[in-house]
């Protein structure tokens, strides 16, 4: 990440050379003139050493403002490139990660815990670089011009770095308590306002307000033992400074009534001092900046440790395979959830032929959907193989893959974008015309024709302006456009009532026309239509038939199948 920076940042460094260079000339000078034109009142030993200080001045401050703005620009850059990577990889992480992280600590990980990095990289670039040079540089200073004030100085110098050495232990913890606390926060907002139609639904105002309140008081008291820490570090700080400069003084007015040291000397000396020591200081603090941004940096770690479940295998992606016919098979195939105590598929083997229809059925937490997620490819088999005309699926490049098998998901999924987008989304780069007849194949054109401005119309995942069902219509029009050899259906009528679904029939019968579809659903209207389907129970292949022969051997499918005759009966 940090490549084609390191260049800049040696002019960074550079230029921090250049600058306490140009200050330690200056304090040389003011000690000169004190001794020279001060105390003797002569204007004529003033003019060059005065011409000498602006010239040094003019050039510090240009070599200044480079250093600074460079720096700002490398470490930026940095930041940038960091929370790219950090989010390039979350959007490869499998689906259970998302559902074991909450979404709100993720955002704070990818906002908050880069900025902390992001304060360490400034700080730390300009800083660290800019307080060693300058503390080498005023030291060596101080001893050529007094070198038994710069010793006595130096023996107090240990007190800086023992005083944050005590601190930074604390500022960790607390900087760590604070990153999980602001996450928390960022957590519970996300989800209440996610959720507000069931809080204003059910009263449940005063609940939401006590658990941010809950958060927000960890949140809270961890920043005010941040700030305690802070205040006491600078406080003690200012308390070893003044013993310092107290000494300095001390054997300064010793040896000035000795006669072995002039005024001038001693007042350059204590301008140096009062150079000195902020990038001790600094140096010093720095351990606490860093101890502060370890806490963020550990949290993007441990996201970044995260692994994607799947990945392009050597060679992959040089693999020319050419567009499949659709001949899914799944060999027995065994899978279990990284992390889960049971086996949501156990041997599961069934094929699918080029345009054939297969539905998958069975009870609620049967490992349909699991089927999906393998179809795609976001989890490899434990066990088993999963096979496309012939070739396993980890033999396609990821992204070709899931060209050639389109999922439409239980959940509509809306870009916050305009109607045209979504559907072009499908295939990049669609003309109008394409995208039009795909919304007319999905029976969507004629209500987004009917919206204020058209295809141009924007809509966005919490958008009221369009129903389930049309939602819905949106989604096949984007798989149609799509059109690959394999479809993927995870539930698409859930959620719609009898006559929005009745209205999305015809759409899936075109959609699905020609394609191998493997449709999981409990909805069992199209179950005429199946040239196979298949019952899973608790991870097992209980039944496989048509549905005719299924019904007449009335086992579980006849008991699914009557269970919904029932409901139909009765609603
Ligand atoms: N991310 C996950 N981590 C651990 N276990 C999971 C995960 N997702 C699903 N499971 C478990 O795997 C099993 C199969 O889940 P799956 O979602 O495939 O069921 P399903 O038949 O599609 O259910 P439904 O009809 O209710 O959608 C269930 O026991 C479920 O609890």
């Amino acid at each position: 990440m940090t490549k084609g920076l390191r260049r800049w940042l040696v002019g960074v460094w550079l230029c921090t050379v250049l600058g306490a260079l140009a200050e330690t000339a200056a304090i040389l000078l003011f000690g000169d003139l004190t001794d020279n034109a001060l105390q003797k009142g002569s204007l004529d030993a003033f003019w060059s050493p005065a011409a000498q200080w602006l010239g040094i001045a003019v050039v510090g401050a240009a070599v200044g403002y480079a250093g600074g703005s460079l720096a700002v620009w490398v470490s930026e850059r940095f930041v940038m490139r960091l929370r790219e990577h950090v989010f390039d990889h979350v959007q490869k992480l499998p689906p259970h990660f998302f559902q074991r992280h909450r979404q709100g600590d993720l955002l704070s990980r990818l906002t908050g815990d880069v900025e902390a990095i992001e304060q360490m990289a400034v700080s730390g670039l300009i800083g660290t670089a800019s307080a060693l040079f300058s503390a080498v540089f005023y030291a060596a200073a101080a001893f050529w011009l007094r070198w038994e004030l710069a010793a006595a100085t130096f023996v107090l110098a240990p007190l800086f770095w023992l005083a944050a050495r005590k601190f930074a232990a604390g500022v960790r913890s607390v900087a760590r308590e604070g990153r999980v606390a602001d996450g928390a926060v960022t957590s519970v907002v996300e989800e209440s306002l996610g959720n507000l139609v069931l809080t204003q639904a059910y009263g449940r105002q005063d609940a939401e307000r006590r658990r941010l309140s809950r958060e927000a008081t960890a949140w809270f008291r961890a920043a005010v033992r941040s700030a305690r820490l802070n205040q006491a570090y600078g406080q003690l700080v200012q308390v070893i400074e003044t013993v310092c400069v107290l000494a300095v003084i001390g054997i300064g007015v010793w040896e000035i009534s000795e006669g072995q040291m002039t005024l001038g000397q001693l007042l350059a000396f204590a301008a140096l001092l009062s150079y000195l020591y902020p990038p001790i200081r600094s140096l010093a603090q720095l351990g606490l900046l860093i101890s502060a941004a370890t806490a963020g940096a550990e949290r993007l770690v441990e996201v970044l440790d995260t692994r994607p479940a799947v990945a392009d295998r050597a060679g992959s992606t040089r693999r020319e395979t050419g567009r499949p016919d659709g001949f899914v098979e799944l060999h027995d195939v065994s899978f279990r959830y990284p992390g889960a105590p049971t086996t949501a598929l156990e041997s599961l083997t069934f094929t699918a032929r080029p345009g054939e229809l297969v539905i998958i059925t069975g009870p609620s937490g049967a490992g349909k959907s699991t089927v999906s997620k393998l179809l795609l490819r976001f989890y490899d088999p434990d066990a088993g193989s999963v096979l496309l005309d012939g070739i396993p699926l980890h033999d396609f490049p990821l992204e070709r893959l899931r060209e050639y098998v389109t999922l439409l998901p239980q959940e509509t999924l809306v870009l916050h974008d305009t109607v045209r987008a979504n559907i072009a989304c499908g295939r990049p780069g669609a003309s109008d015309h394409a995208i039009e007849e795909a919304a007319r194949a999905a029976d969507a054109h004629e209500f987004i024709t009917a919206l204020p401005e058209g295809y141009d119309t924007w809509i966005d995942p919490n958008s009221a302006r369009l129903s389930g069902g049309q939602l819905q219509r949106l989604a096949i029009a984007r798989a149609v456009l799509r059109d690959a050899p394999v479809l993927v259906l995870d539930e698409p009528t859930t959620g719609l009532d009898a006559i929005a679904t009745r209205r999305i029939v015809e759409p899936l019968r075109r959609l699905m026309a020609g394609r191998t579809t493997i449709m999981i659903t409990h909805d069992l209207n199209l179950a005429p239509d199946a040239d196979r389907i298949l019952v899973v129970d608790r991870g097992h292949l209980v039944e496989t038939g048509r549905h005719d022969d299924l019904l007449a051997h009335g086992g579980t499918y006849a008991h699914l199948h009557g269970s919904q005759t029932l409901t139909w009966a009765a609603s």
